[in-house]
């Protein structure tokens, strides 16, 4: 028996569009990330995968992606989970800045240090700053500490304990899941599956809006390759992103 389990990365956002960190700031979806998402709804029912069960961040992004996704697909009714644990990576003092301004300002090595190092966090943000979350409500009832900055190592201790509490627990039940969240929060799930080192995983960049397939074996171990609906538009897109800042 092998387990599915689709991961769909938010469309483009407002500030996606406009270049800018934007780690825990609640950004809504641009015009092209609503079309984005749409196609995601499409690739799926295509695809004849019928998601069971929807898991999604606490953002308005990625909760907007699952929405339109699953109503084109006609499974807008399925159950829904949500936590912050699948959050974006906490941008830390990066938050709001543009990134091609700050690749120019900081120079290309640290740039890349503090976009895709495994354990390097960005410098952490002032609770007092315009972009901090520290009093925003739906935060309050989280146990621990609200983050000021996160390396992808810390995104990996937040989001694993919740991937074996929950979504495991779904997919061995033999539900179809689908989890509907953001580019560094799914590169710190498929490093797990797939096993990617510390140092490889700085070159992998997740696009937005096309859903990621995995069959899982018992052990929640891929059977094979996970394969994007759109390969031609996901590589595409992965180049794109990992070309941010460099405009
Ligand atoms: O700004 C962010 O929060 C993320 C995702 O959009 O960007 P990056 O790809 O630079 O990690």
């Amino acid at each position: 028996m092998t387990f599915t389990l689709i991961l769909l990365r938010h469309g483009n956002s407002d500030w996606n569009q406009k270049n800018l960190f934007t780690g825990w700031v609640d950004v809504r979806l641009s015009d092209q990330g609503v079309a984005e998402a749409k196609r995601a709804g499409e690739l799926l029912a295509e695809s004849g995968l019928k998601p069971d069960v929807l898991y999604t961040s606490v953002l308005t992004r990625a909760i907007q992606t699952a929405n339109l996704a699953l109503e084109v697909a006609d499974r807008l009714w399925i159950p829904v989970k949500r936590s912050w644990r699948l959050n974006e990576r906490h941008y830390g003092a990066l938050q709001g800045l543009d990134k091609a301004e700050t690749l120019e300002k900081y120079g290309p090595e640290l740039f890349q240090t503090w976009r895709r190092s495994f354990d390097t966090p960005p410098p952490p943000l002032d609770d007092d700053a315009e972009y901090s979350q520290v009093h925003d409500e739906r935060y309050q009832g989280i146990d621990g500490e609200i983050p000021r900055t996160e390396s992808l190592k810390i995104v990996i201790d937040r989001m694993l304990p919740y991937w074996f509490s929950d979504i495991t627990v779904d997919l061995a039940a033999g539900k179809t899941v689908l989890v509907t969240a953001h580019g560094n929060s799914l590169r710190a799930l498929v490093k797990h599956l797939d096993g990617i080192s510390d140092e490889d995983i700085a070159e992998l960049n997740i696009p937005t809006g096309i859903p990621l397939v995995y069959e899982l074996d018992n052990n929640f171990i891929p059977t094979g390759p996970a394969r994007y609906l759109d390969p031609e538009a996901a590589a595409a897109g992965a180049a794109a992103v990992a070309a941010q800042g460099k405009k």
